[in-house]
């Protein structure tokens, strides 16, 4: 295992997947920080402390590539986890391992802590990477649930829990310029925004590309409702429509005219709720779908809709705005139709996928739309998303599925 200089600050990143090692382990590595990136996967592991460094390629016209030096791999299964969270060096938890597995991790955290205040180990923040909103006060929750009342009390004080917008598209490596099993690629764009008011003492040293706001809400509203929203609705009509890749899906006018529609839909009811100027809204969603359309990130329909069901709960990418939208009387019908979509991508190797499918086929498409969104059955939404999913239903039986 690699090991930090003398006095060096850490930070302890759960999970070296995508993001961790594309984006936030990256940026805290070029701030100073020696990065122990605890993971499962025993290969990666290996991996990490193999190898003295791995590269980011940024995927523009112009391919570039940035060094990540000054990290290490533990297991987050084993002790070495909670002593790093308990050293004085620590200053940063930060995570990015996918909303379900926060629960997970949170006896390690809980432990590192429990070690840290009895070592007067001091304040430390925690910032979880991860799609969802209030991702960090989840965090906290479960963590909380495994500590005493005078530990809680101690936490309260000395550890801030702060939620976060992240946003840098990083699809799944390919060999077109991974040299070794660390090397990612990434988009150029990037955007890490802190809630400031929930962190405990500075971010010291401060991370290079984070942005601290007392208004985050509108941040991750904006990013989550739109860029996640349009990327997870050209992800569910690509596969409906039996196309591979993202860029691909972009291409097609009729799948084009819903992302677009939907996005109007949902910006007309975040310019609303948050008072954006809507033409500034309209430059956003542009910049967006160049984003989404950049031909060198190659990304599979299957990434950007994996785990559906959280995709399609309340609060997330599609229910989030749907439900704003109503709530200022605006319509849905290309909301609708990406909800509705969401309901057919049938991939046998995601199990929220699996489950999804077992579920519509037990109860029918009407019972499930109501128990996964909470639209209750003859609503005018519940109408509009059962009349979309039975013409894309007919659509998908067109174009037979792999
Ligand atoms: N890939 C992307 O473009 C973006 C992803 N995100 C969010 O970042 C999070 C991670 O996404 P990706 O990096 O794409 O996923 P990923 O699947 O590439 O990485 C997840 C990592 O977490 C690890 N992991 C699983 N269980 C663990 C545990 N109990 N303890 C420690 N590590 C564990 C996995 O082994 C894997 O290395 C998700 O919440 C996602 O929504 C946010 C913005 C962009
Ligand atoms: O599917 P998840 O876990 O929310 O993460 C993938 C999403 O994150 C992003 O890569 C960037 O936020 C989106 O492009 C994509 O929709």
């Amino acid at each position: 295992m690699h090991e930090p200089q003398a006095n060096q600050p850490q930070a302890v990143h759960f999970g070296a997947g995508n993001i961790g090692r594309g984006f936030i382990g990256a940026l805290l590595a070029e701030s100073g920080y020696f990065v122990v990136f605890a993971d499962v996967d025993k290969n990666l592991l290996k991996e990490l402390n193999s190898h003295d460094s791995y590269e980011v390629h940024l995927l523009t016209e112009k391919e570039q590539t940035e060094e990540v030096h000054s990290f290490a791999g533990a297991s987050s299964q084993k002790e070495e986890v909670p002593h790093f969270i308990a050293s004085p060096h620590t200053r940063l938890i930060t995570t990015a391992v996918g909303p379900a597995i926060l629960e997970k991790i949170a006896p390690a955290i809980a432990k590192g802590l429990k070690e840290r205040r009895l070592a007067g180990g001091g304040v430390l923040n925690v910032i979880a990477c991860e799609n969802m909103v209030h991702q960090t006060e989840t965090l906290k929750k479960y963590v909380q649930s495994h500590l005493s009342d005078e530990e809680n009390a101690w936490l309260s004080d000395q550890i801030g829990f702060a939620n976060c917008s992240v946003d840098r598209i990083v699809p799944a490596p390919t060999s077109r310029y991974a040299k070794n099993p660390l090397d990612v690629g990434v988009e150029e764009f990037s955007e890490w925004v802190v809630d400031k008011t929930l962190l405990r003492g500075p971010i010291d040293p401060p991370v290079q590309g984070m942005t601290l706001t007392d208004s985050l809400q509108a941040y991750i509203e904006r990013k989550l409702f739109t860029l996640n929203c349009g990327h997870a609705i050209t992800a569910y009509l690509g596969f409906v429509y039996g196309l591979e890749r993202v860029d691909q899906a972009l291409a097609n006018e009729e799948i084009m005219e819903d992302v677009r529609g939907a996005l109007r839909e949902g910006g007309a009811a975040l310019v609303k709720r948050h008072g954006f100027d809507a033409e500034e809204h309209e430059r956003y969603v542009e910049h967006v779908f160049a984003r989404f359309a950049n031909p060198k990130l190659h990304d599979d329909v299957e990434r950007v809709g994996r785990q559906p069901l959280r995709k399609l709960s309340k609060g997330d990418r599609l229910l989030g705005p749907t439900v704003i939208a109503r709530e200022y009387g605006l319509p849905i019908d290309h909301l609708a139709r990406g909800i509705a979509a969401a309901f057919l991508f049938d991939v046998k190797s995601d199990p929220q996928s699996v489950q999804m499918i077992g579920r519509i086929n037990e109860v029918g498409i009407e019972r499930a739309v109501a128990e996964y969104t909470g639209i209750e059955g003859g609503s005018e939404e519940h109408d509009k998303i059962i009349g979309a999913y039975n013409k894309f239903k007919l659509k998908g039986n067109l174009v037979g599925h792999r």
